[in-house]
């Protein structure tokens, strides 16, 4: 972008009385507004994702730590915030971009305002973007990199932060993995949300599960239970003993930040150990393209990835396509992966990579994220076949 711009929905920078927050940008383009959250800076990858709905599961899924979110969507804030609709306790994405300012909280679920949950959880927003225009210019030229900064009193230091969007290396080859991954191995009790009582227990399990935790979305972990596993959640660098201590019916890859070659350096090994023992695993995100590096395959970096709540993909296995919730900024690449591996889905938006299975063992993955939150549930079943997988292998 060469230029500033904002709203049309808000007052136009010389109008205003004073930009609170700014986006600056490597290239030198500062975006004015409003500030909200809390008061600082933080400097990431500026990405934009087109959900309507869900926020704040957005805000706290840990696989956007290192990225600072434009929502597409103008009314973001509407229905407030709550203390259940979290995919992990510690939020690890940057900050927000909006266009139109927070209005009161209209919902009956609210327990506080989306405004003094962003403070709460130290994170920077600026309301009064134009959006659709930083959307259009990341579709054109990539996702570039950039500081958001929120300063009461209006003071910025712009040439600085256009210093320390330059200096910041970017998300290809960087492993963050590390930072957002549990610090211990602990037992996931959690079930189901239900409109009545919340998030319920889960059924009595079936089958044991080791989830590796890259940074997992808690309704990942509330779908495996509601599908019969009972989970152990363990750390990213746990190693395959560590794994294997828990005598495994499954292993599931979970999602996470970062760049999967980087997260890879210390995973994959284990991965491949984990194959080898022909366990039934599945992987989301993250853990897919993992999958597809210990399966000899190759990952790299996407214009400007995929992040929303509408995104076709057909499954080859059965013909139908799905409405999917993505957010990935890598992808495998279909012509680096070997023999034994077949690709299951793909996205009918630009024919990327959006599953793939093993032809001689239990061990498949999607792209994408079958567990929602935000989104479409159309994938649920994927949840299921990694279920089928344990209990056909349990029989053999
Ligand atoms: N949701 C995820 O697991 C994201 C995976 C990876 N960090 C990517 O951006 O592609």
């Amino acid at each position: 972008m060469t230029a500033a711009t904002n709203s049309a929905h808000a007052p136009a920078s010389d109008e205003m009385p004073v930009a609170t927050a700014v986006i600056v940008l490597a290239d030198g383009t500062v975006l004015k507004g409003r500030g909200l959250g809390a008061e600082g800076k933080a400097v990431g990858e500026i990405c934009f994702n087109t959900s309507m709905t869900g926020y704040q599961e957005i805000m706290t899924d840990p696989s956007y730590a290192g990225q600072i979110i434009t929502f597409t969507f103008p009314h973001v804030g509407n229905v407030g915030a709550n203390p259940e609709d979290v995919e992990t306790q510690r939020v690890a994405a940057r900050g927000a971009i909006l266009n139109l300012d927070i209005t009161e909280p209209s919902s009956w679920r609210a327990t506080q305002g989306f405004d003094a949950w962003l403070k709460a959880n130290n994170l920077f927003a600026v309301s009064g973007i134009d959006t659709r225009a930083l959307t259009h210019s990341i579709r054109d030229a990539g996702a570039p990199n950039g500081v958001i900064a929120f300063n009461a009193q209006g003071q910025f230091d712009i040439p600085a932060l256009v210093k320390e969007a330059k200096a910041w290396p970017g998300l290809d080859g960087m492993d963050l993995a590390k930072d957002v991954t549990c610090r211990q191995t602990y037992h996931w009790d959690g079930g189901p949300w239900k409109l009545e009582g919340g998030y319920q227990k889960a059924e009595a399990p079936k089958y044991k599960v080791v989830a590796i935790d890259y940074g997992a979305k808690d309704n990942i972990l509330r779908c495996l239970a509601d599908a019969g596993c009972d989970v152990t959640v363990v750390p990213a660098s746990a190693s395959t003993e560590d794994v294997l201590r828990h005598k495994p019916d499954g292993v599931f890859l979970s999602n996470g930040p970062g760049d999967p070659a980087a997260t890879g350096q210390y995973a994959v090994p284990v991965i491949k150990d984990l194959i080898a023992k022909d366990l039934p695993i599945f992987g989301i995100c993250l853990g897919h393209q993992m999958l597809a590096l210990a399966l000899g395959g190759k990952t790299s970096k996407m214009h400007r990835g995929h992040r929303g709540a509408n995104h076709p993909v057909k499954d080859f296995s059965t013909g139908k396509v799905e409405i999917t919730s993505q957010n990935h900024g890598f992808e495998v690449l279909a012509d680096s992966l070997p023999k034994d591996v077949e690709i299951t889905h793909r996205s009918l938006f630009d024919d990327c990579v959006e599953g793939l299975a093993m032809k001689s063992k239990p061990v498949f993955s999607v792209q994408y994220h079958p567990e929602a939150s935000p989104g479409p549930q159309d994938s649920h079943y994927l949840f299921h076949r990694f279920v089928e997988n344990i209990a056909k292998s349990k029989k053999k």
